[in-house]
């Protein structure tokens, strides 16, 4: 390609008041970004812009690099940064403590298209440093903007792009990491969509962005796709092959222009930032969640119409207007209502009395918020042998009434959240705006106390008022129920969550004992062990809109897995994760090209007859082929050490793993600017398991098939305490190499996710998309709406909880074919990279580079905890203020 001429001006500019290309290389591309390639700006005044940029940019380089050496004195410790250079691949599996990091979404955008042009693309395996540079930028390979990118793992030079010195076919240039195998049995050439499998042919066009992943410490995988803002004549034709599976969850692909500011953070980033321990808003769901509506009013057998204005509140039973109960002071003249004033003077009380005039029912709220029922039914009195039932009992028979008598079809349908549900109306209707608290309803507090005091003065007192107080009347008197709510904040609604999570109690119960009685922890953490209790808590989370399925606690799958999966959170706040669909399995979204058939099957892929359990079977059948010849599982249903300690050496330590593929220009490069791309810095070819299907002539038992039986572990979604939002963690201890879960999430095109993106609003803080990239390499071309991504935001698995974990994560991911040869579509499933205990969060490492100042987007501020934490900034100030 042919140098930039305004980039040659600007580079000359500067040489002129003596700054060298290696320092303005970078600071430019952030400049170009900037200003959307907007020259004129950069070239106003004899490229002021530039210069000023370039010295402002020093400056704070300069500021960093004295406090990461202070860092380094007060310590005694190697910089992180060389940490991550040297040590990616003998990551410490244990003792790793947990320094606060702040989390931001990391954002990119792909988008692939096919050029019939020139073959631009190579693979190839990669000993010798090669070098680059026709175009006068590839200086930027040693450029301060990135110092951490070339990782130090291999040099500059080793990451330049080959491609401008091997012309040819791409066929010449390519490799296939199934050699091996395919000698074995041969792999099957077919195609999804007819295409040879010899080159992967990308066009990319300029003024856009694509991004998926520059792990910094490796090769990065293209993610972004890149939308047409040239001109026609200024597109570049490239061809790229892909051969670099690693995932990037956590990145979301957006537009450029949504997220201008961080473009200009890109640019100013190498200040450090602020240390701040607060949480951020992990709990802005990712999906709008709009403010509810309130729950029909004039339904059911009470209709009540309140009028709250201060303490006035009227209720009508089935039309008319009530009668005071007994308990109502008619002293309250001046509201002119049929209601009950408090000794204080501060509560307002709503008394209907249902048909039965012997029955009452009634609601009360203080001034604060917190809101009473209470049902006194005296149509026990004066029947011999009455003896008050226990609440469960109760309980449990009216909702098994109410199931039958009207049809209530929600199976956790409960009669505490009916009167939860109650609270929150009484409060939502007598207050006059929902948006102004609607940030202390993240915040608000509740759980459940059903064996708890029953006292309604202690419930309603300040101390208690995070207490969920259910008791019944006196054993002598009717049965008096009553049910009192603290100050569960309606604002809750704006998260679409009712907040009263019954486990939160137990769990605090677990913090507190969390050194001591790891057993005890894990039995209250369970609710599958918590006994006859759980019909009272499985709370019901209204819809959003009608839109959006409540979570259910105790299982947030709903029995979609073999397991439930519980969720809690032990430290108040919002008790439930945003809203999405829970999938056991992937579902296409729309265009995705997925298609399964047996017909595509061919013998050589599948084992139609085997019988039984393969694994059991002295030679290895044909599924083995993928794997070499051997089941990649053992017979306990783990994958066998070599395969996953290869697996995790290739994630860790990429640089050691020498087949890879490069692209003569990586759309990925591209992506963080396309003028001025970096070399690719190559891809690495993925190790698959696969795994015996629907054609094979084995069972559903059978050894070779872990995965797609499902999650069998027993996992929790839990608040973390360190700030990085919802996480998984185990209940049970886990050896290494077991299948935790599949990441599974919607099957969209790189073109939707691109679209979906661009309706986003960009200021999510959780992404979840991932791209099936495994394999792309020797997919030939891949235009964006070939290309697969997996995208868990709206539809997803427990998978989507799972955080990151710089270089020493629990589980590292292996892509695993199932239903079809063609890698185009496979499955991406978590083994355990050690023994894991129970209760630990399980992690994965999502590849970001977090010091990768060129992409448009910043990741998010790591809080992994890890000593082989990449975000650099972030764990140097982890560590200043711990010396403090
Ligand atoms: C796939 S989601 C993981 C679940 C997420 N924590 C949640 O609450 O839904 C990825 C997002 O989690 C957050 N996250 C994951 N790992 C993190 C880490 N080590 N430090 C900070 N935030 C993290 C980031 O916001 C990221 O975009």
């Amino acid at each position: 390609m042919a140098p930039n001429p305004r980039i040659m001006k600007a580079f000359a500019a500067m040489k002129a008041i003596g700054l060298q290309e290696t320092k303005v290389k970078p600071v430019l591309k952030n400049l170009l970004r900037l200003y959307d390639k907007n020259w004129e700006l950069i070239e106003e005044e004899n490229y002021r812009a530039l210069a000023d940029a370039i010295f402002e940019y020093e400056d704070s380089k300069e500021a960093e690099e004295k406090e990461t050496r202070e860092a380094i004195t007060n310590e005694s410790e190697p910089p992180l940064k060389r940490l991550r250079r040297q040590q990616g691949g003998q990551a410490s599996t244990s003792g790793c403590n947990s320094s606060p990091v702040l989390a931001e979404a990391s954002l990119k955008r792909p988008k692939l298209e096919k050029n019939d042009g020139s073959e631009t693309c190579c693979t190839q395996e990669r000993t010798e440093p090669m070098q680059f540079g026709d175009n006068g930028v590839d200086s930027a390979l040693v450029s301060p903007m990135t110092p951490l990118k070339n990782t130090g793992k291999e040099s500059a030079s080793t990451q330049t792009c080959p491609g401008h010195e091997i012309a040819g076919p791409i066929e010449n240039c390519r490799i296939d990491e199934r050699t091996e195998s395919d000698s074995l049995s041969p792999r099957t050439s077919e195609r999804l969509r007819g295409k040879e499998p010899v080159s992967l042919e990308t066009t990319v066009e300029n003024g856009s962005s694509s991004i998926l992943k520059d792990k910094g410490k490796e090769p990065v995988s293209p993610q972004i796709a890149l939308r047409d803002k040239r001109s026609p004549s200024r597109r570049a034709s490239h061809t790229v092959c892909l051969k670099e599976p690693k995932i990037e969850p956590g990145i979301v692909l957006l537009p450029r222009e949504k997220v201008p500011n961080q473009r200009t953070n890109a640019f100013i980033e190498p200040k450090s930032e602020e240390f701040t321990d607060d949480l951020p808003q992990f709990e802005v769901p990712i999906a709008m969640i709009h403010p509810l509506p309130g729950p029909p009013r004039n339904e059911g057998p009470v209709s009540m119409n309140t009028s709250l204005s201060r303490n006035v509140s009227t209720a009508e039973v089935n039309g008319q207007r009530s009668q005071a109960s007994p308990s109502v002071d008619a002293g309250d003249e001046d509201d002119n209502v049929s209601g009950k004033v408090c000794k204080t003077g501060k509560e307002h009380e709503l008394v209907i009395n249902p048909e039965e005039s012997s029955a009452s029912f009634e609601i009360a709220s203080s001034p604060l918020g917190e809101v009473k029922i209470s049902l006194s039914c005296d149509s026990a009195l004066g029947q011999s042998g009455f003896h008050v039932p226990s609440l469960d009992e109760v309980l449990k028979m009216v909702e098994d009434r109410c199931l039958k008598s009207y049809r209530i079809v929600e199976p956790n349908f409960s009669v505490m959240n009916l009167m939860k549900e109650l609270c929150h109306c009484f409060l939502e209707l007598g207050t006059d705006s929902m948006d102004d608290k609607a940030e202390d309803g993240r915040n608000a507090t509740s759980s459940l106390d059903t064996l708890g005091d029953s006292s309604m003065i202690n419930a309603l007192g300040a101390e208690e008022s995070s207490n969920f107080n259910v008791s019944l009347g006196s054993s002598n008197g009717p049965g008096n129920f009553k049910v009192l709510v603290p100050q569960v904040s309606r604002l809750l609604a704006m998260d679409g969550l009712y907040s009263l999570d019954p486990i939160t109690r137990l769990n605090q119960k677990v913090v507190e004992n969390s050194n001591t009685e790891r057993d005890k922890k894990k039995k209250e953490a369970n609710p599958q062990n918590r006994g006859n209790s759980s019909s009272l808590v499985v709370v019901q989370q209204r819809r959003i809109g009608d839109m959006w399925p409540a979570h259910d606690v105790n299982d947030i799958s709903k029995g979609e897995e073999r397991v439930r999966i519980s969720v809690v959170n032990e430290f108040g706040g919002v008790q439930y994760p945003p809203l999405f669909y829970y999938i056991p399995q992937n579902i296409v979204y729309q265009s995705g090209y997925v298609k399964f058939s047996l017909a595509r099957i061919g013998d050589e892929d599948c084992c139609s007859s085997c019988f039984g359990d393969c694994l059991s079977s002295s030679i290895p059948c044909a599924c083995a082929r993928e794997t070499g010849g051997e089941f990649a599982y053992t017979l306990e249903g783990r994958v066998k050490e070599g395969f996953l300690d290869e697996c995790i050496s290739m994630s860790r330590d990429p640089d050691v793993h020498p087949r890879r593929v490069y692209c003569k220009d990586c759309p990925l490069e591209r992506s963080k600017n396309d003028e001025l791309a970096d070399p690719c810095k190559g891809h690495l070819v993925r190790k698959f398991v696969k795994e015996c299907w629907s054609k094979c002539g084995c069972n559903k038992q059978c050894g070779n098939r872990v995965v797609q039986r499902g999650i069998t572990c027993n996992l929790q979604v839990f608040m973390t305490s360190e700030g990085k939002g919802w996480g998984l963690r185990t209940l049970e201890d886990l050896p290494k190499g077991t299948f935790v879960c599949e990441y599974v999430g919607e099957v969209v095109t790189n073109t939707e996710l691109y679209e979906r993106n661009m309706q986003s609003s960009g200021k999510e803080k959780h992404t979840y998309p991932v791209l099936l990239d495994a394999d792309w390499g020797s997919e030939g071309v891949l235009n964006d709406e070939e290309a697969l991504c997996l995208d868990a935001t709206l539809y997803g698995n427990v998978a989507r909880f799972v955080n990151h974990r710089c270089s020493d994560a629990n589980m590292v991911e292996i892509p695993v074919e199932v239903e079809t040869p063609d890698h185009h579509y496979y499955h991406l499933a978590f083994f355990t990279t050690r023994n894991i205990d129970a209760l630990e969060e399980l992690t994965w490492d999502y590849g970001i580079d977090f010091d990768d100042h060129n992409h448009p987007v910043k990741a998010f501020r790591c809080r992994c905890g890890s000593k082989f934490c990449r975000d650099m900034k972030r764990s140097n100030r982890g560590k200043s203020v711990t010396l403090k």
